[in-house]
């Protein structure tokens, strides 16, 4: 069966970091790999084209493919758009919401060739395998009532919901406990049970979901406990299950323990399987344009694509092996520089992620 992949590039360093995945995908295609790469627009591209950062023709595509690559979208160009349902990052949730794409799968490794890039010490994060699962269709990005208004003082203000339902707790709850099972049997629920009602429920329903899981340790922690935790000893934690909102900015943190942000994949996913793929980083509007960005992100989350969506496990583990020959080579983009290695582009780091799986056989 073919596999049908809808590839969104996006903003910024979007274009050019996706087309470095799509050459490790070409790769997979010439060994067999039955796909089919169709390309569509979202963001600030689309917004560009049709004056939408979602269009229908996209989320069409979406829902057609087996699984989405996507780039990343936003930057300063339509960051003061009006109306502002029309900005870039209107398009992305979009699709995660249209697609039902809930669970959130953000896993920081640190490849040991890369110890010395992370900002701690190497005995605090060599060996490091978190799994943060992130809910992502709910929570205060998309909690209604938001918006803005004005006091009788003519004091302006905005507002957002923080909304949690019982059943996304249940099913993002129930990923975390099935992922952990599969690992090494630990979950810490990371909310803010202390001050918010969502996260009252969050926790209890984390307890009420754990006694079908005897097997597993649940506890829980506070996000700003986590959020520094997560950097003084962050090999205590497995898989960590939290919401929207702390689960994008706990997998940013993350990122550095693992080196650089370029290196974070994800996966989001609903519950038939469908995915889509991206790294956890934004459009990166800094380096855009200059051949800098690292891609292997990206590459990592089509592996993540090929395991998750696509069935196809071998070469998801042969990519990520192939990214390990590419470190073991001492290459390294900008954000990974390290005395000794030798410094490459976006491209040329694709070329030897490609030029090492084809050797991996
Ligand atoms: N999934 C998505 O499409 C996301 C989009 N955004 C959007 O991206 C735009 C920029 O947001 P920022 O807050 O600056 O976050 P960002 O993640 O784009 O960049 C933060 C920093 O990390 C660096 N960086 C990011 N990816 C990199 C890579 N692959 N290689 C090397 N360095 C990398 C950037 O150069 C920058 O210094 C905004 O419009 C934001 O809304 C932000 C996060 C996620
Ligand atoms: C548009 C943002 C919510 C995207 C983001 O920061 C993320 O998913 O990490
Ligand atoms: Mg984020």
């Amino acid at each position: 069966m073919t596999n049908r992949i809808l590839v969104l590039p996006g903003d910024g360093i979007g274009p050019e970091i996706t087309a470095e995945a799509v050459k490790v995908l070409d790769a997979c295609y010439e060994e067999g790999f039955d796909m089919e790469l169709v390309f569509g627009k979202v963001g600030g591209d689309a917004i560009d084209a049709t004056g939408v950062p979602l269009p229908d023709e996209t989320l069409k595509a979406a829902h057609d493919a087996d699984a989405i690559l996507l780039g990343a979208v936003g930057g300063p160009k339509w960051e003061a758009l009006e109306p502002r349902e029309h900005r870039p990052e209107k398009g992305l949730l979009g699709i995660r919401k249209g697609l039902e794409l809930y669970a959130n799968l953000r896993p920081a490794i640190l490849y040991p060739q890369l110890a010395e890039a992370s900002t701690l010490r190497p005995e605090v994060v060599s060996g490091l395998d978190i799994m943060i699962v992130r809910e992502l269709t709910g929570d205060i990005y998309f909690g209604e009532p938001r918006g803005f208004g004005e006091k009788e003082d003519g004091t302006r203000y905005g507002y957002n919901t923080y909304i949690s339902d019982e059943k996304e707790i249940r099913r993002i709850g129930r990923t975390a406990f099935d992922l952990a099972r599969k690992r090494n049997r630990k979950v810490c629920s990371v909310d803010k049970a202390n001050v918010l009602e969502a996260s009252m429920l969050w926790r209890e329903i984390m307890n009420d979901i754990a006694k079908d899981y005897p097997d597993v340790e649940l506890s829980h922690m506070y996000i700003d406990n986590a959020s520094m935790q997560l950097v003084r000893a962050p090999k205590q934690f497995d898989v960590i299950v939290t919401g929207n909102m702390f689960g994008d900015i706990l997998s940013d943190e993350a990122s550095m323990l693992t080196g650089s942000i370029g290196m974070l994949p994800s996966a989001s996913l609903n519950a038939s399987g469908q995915g889509m793929f991206e790294p956890s980083h934004g459009s990166a509007p800094d380096i855009a344009g200059q051949n800098i960005a690292n891609p292997l992100a990206t590459i990592l989350s089509a592996a993540m694509m090929l395991r998750y969506s696509l069935e196809a496990p071998e070469l998801a583990d042969r990519i990520e092996r192939a990214v390990g020959d590419v470190l073991d080579q001492g290459l390294r983009t900008a954000d990974i520089m390290q005395e000794g290695a030798r410094r490459v582009t976006t491209s040329e780091m694709g070329d030897a992620v490609v030029e090492a799986f084809k050797r991996l056989k």
